[in-house]
This record gives structure tokens, C-alpha cells and sequence, in this order.
């Protein structure tokens, strides 16, 4: 789906982040202009340090730049209460992180079930709900296993059901395939975008490894804060590896 044709879902209009270290500052975003349309499936890539991770906190709305506007939805976040931000992102943004981020004293399907109890559900929707996701990331056969007993890829299928269980219309993962082999790594980004495409969610993880940037529609390569290149692409679909992995 073309950027320029689709109905953004998120808007950057000249979105700089200064940090202040000591006395130095660091500019880690240096003025971005990014349009996001709905089921967009994208990359960003850049090297350590190029502020990939700082975009995706814009893009989730998990901080705000110092100066420039971050949209979603069409309605900018700087204009909006604390309360009214908070509920703009529970209600429409997922999240998947590197390191998986689940409760280790919890079983998988209890994982997922969470964010809906959190939001109020009742136990017997969380758990319909959450068995669902699990069995649609390939996971049916362990709702009861905790994290410890899973491998890396599975314990990122477990988050990635977590991030999806309310519904969102956007997922932001930050480097979600960075503690995986590659087989793994690009199982998670299939598993990804045929979600994507099944449901039209839009996806935007950030990743250093170049060879996952074959399978997105659309790469945005970030250099010293600016996004150097932003183009899109034809994926490359279903690979020998991905068939049947899940
Ligand atoms: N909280 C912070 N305080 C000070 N500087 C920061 C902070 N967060 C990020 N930076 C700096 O901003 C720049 C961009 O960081 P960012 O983490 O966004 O890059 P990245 O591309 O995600 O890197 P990596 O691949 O290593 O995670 C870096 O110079 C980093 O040191």
C-alpha cells in the first residue's frame, strides 16, 4: 500500500528530540517529516546510535519531541491531556520490545489476557480473547507454558499476541528480532506481516539487521537523527523457511 495514497495513520511534521547530557546536547531525531498510512507494513533501519529507537517512542506517542508534532489518528499529541495521550495509545497502539517484556511469573495465555483485564475485561473474555491470539501466532499448544519454558521466537510471539490482543490499529516494535537467530528473526517478521495483511494493521519496527529489509513494503533509513531514505519496495513473500514455521 503506497504511503502517498493511504490515509495517514500517523503524521510527523519536523519532529527534532534534543537530550541534554551534562552539558552536552545530543541531537537524537534531527527534524522528521513521516506519514504513516493504515496496514503499511515498515522498517526502520539505521545504525547504533542513528535514533531508530527515539522514532519509535515518537511513533508509539511514549514521548514527545522537543519540538515538531507527532500525530495519530489525525489528532496531534501535544494538544492532548496526559489522561486523553494515555488512552490514545492503549486504545490504538501495541507494543513488542526487544527483550519480550513479559511476567515471568505468569503463564503465556495470562500474559496475554493482561492488557484487556487491565482495561476492565472480565477474566472469561480475556481468556477467549488471549487463546485466540495465541493460537493465531502459532501457540495453541502452550497457553500454560510461563516464559522461562519457551524459546526466544516463541516468547516474541507471546508479546506480539500481547501487542495485538486489544485490536490496534498501529504495533511498534523496537528492534523485536535483535535476541533472535535469523531463522527466528525472520519468522517473527512473517508472522508480522501476515497479520498485517490478514487484518490491515499497520507495523513499524526498527531493526540494524539489513537482511530483514527484503521483506517489508516500505524501508525508512535513519542517519544521525534523519531519515536519509524512506522508500518503498516490493516484499519478498513466503520464504521456504517461513512456510509451516509456525
Ligand atoms: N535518554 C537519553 N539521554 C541521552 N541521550 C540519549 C537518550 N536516548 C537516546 N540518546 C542518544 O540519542 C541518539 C539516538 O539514540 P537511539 O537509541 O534512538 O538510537 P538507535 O538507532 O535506536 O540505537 P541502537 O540501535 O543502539 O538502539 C544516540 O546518540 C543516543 O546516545
Amino acid at each position: 500500500m503506497s504511503h502517498l495514497l493511504s490515509r495517514p495513520l500517523v503524521e510527523l511534521h519536523g519532529v527534532v528530540k534534543r537530550y541534554r547530557l551534562g552539558g552536552a546536547a545530543i541531537i537524537a531525531l534531527a527534524g522528521i517529516d513521516l506519514r504513516i498510512g493504515a496496514g503499511e507494513f515498515v522498517a526502520v533501519w539505521g545504525p547504533s546510535g542513528s535514533g531508530k529507537s527515539t522514532l519509535c517512542n515518537m511513533i508509539g506517542l511514549l514521548d514527545a519531541p522537543t519540538s515538531g508534532s507527532v500525530s495519530f489518528r489525525g489528532q496531534d499529541a501535544a494538544k492532548l491531556s496526559d489522561n486523553a495521550r494515555s488512552d490514545l495509545r492503549n486504545q490504538g497502539i501495541g507494543f513488542v520490545f526487544q527483550g519480550f517484556n513479559l511476567v515471568p511469573v505468569l503463564s503465556a495465555l495470562e500474559n496475554v489476557m493482561l492488557p484487556l483485564q487491565i482495561g476492565g475485561a472480565s477474566a472469561l473474555v480475556a481468556r477467549d480473547a488471549a487463546r485466540l491470539r495465541l493460537e493465531q501466532v502459532g501457540l495453541g499448544a502452550q497457553l500454560t507454558q510461563r516464559p522461562s519454558s519457551l524459546s526466544g521466537g516463541q516468547q516474541q510471539r507471546v508479546a506480539i499476541a500481547r501487542a495485538l490482543i486489544g485490536a490496534p490499529a498501529l504495533v511498534v516494535a523496537d528492534e523485536p528480532t535483535a535476541n533472535l537467530d535469523t531463522a527466528n528473526a525472520l519468522l517473527i517478521i512473517e508472522l508480522m506481516r501476515r497479520i498485517s495483511r490478514e487484518e490491515g494493521t499497520t507495523f513499524v519496527f526498527s531493526t540494524h539487521d539489513q537482511r530483514l529489509l527484503e521483506r517489508v513494503d516500505r524501508q525508512v533509513m535513519m542517519r544521525d537523527g534523519c531519515a536519509v531514505e524512506d522508500r518503498l519496495h516490493a516484499a519478498t513473500v513466503a520464504t521456504p523457511l517461513a512456510a509451516g514455521g509456525y
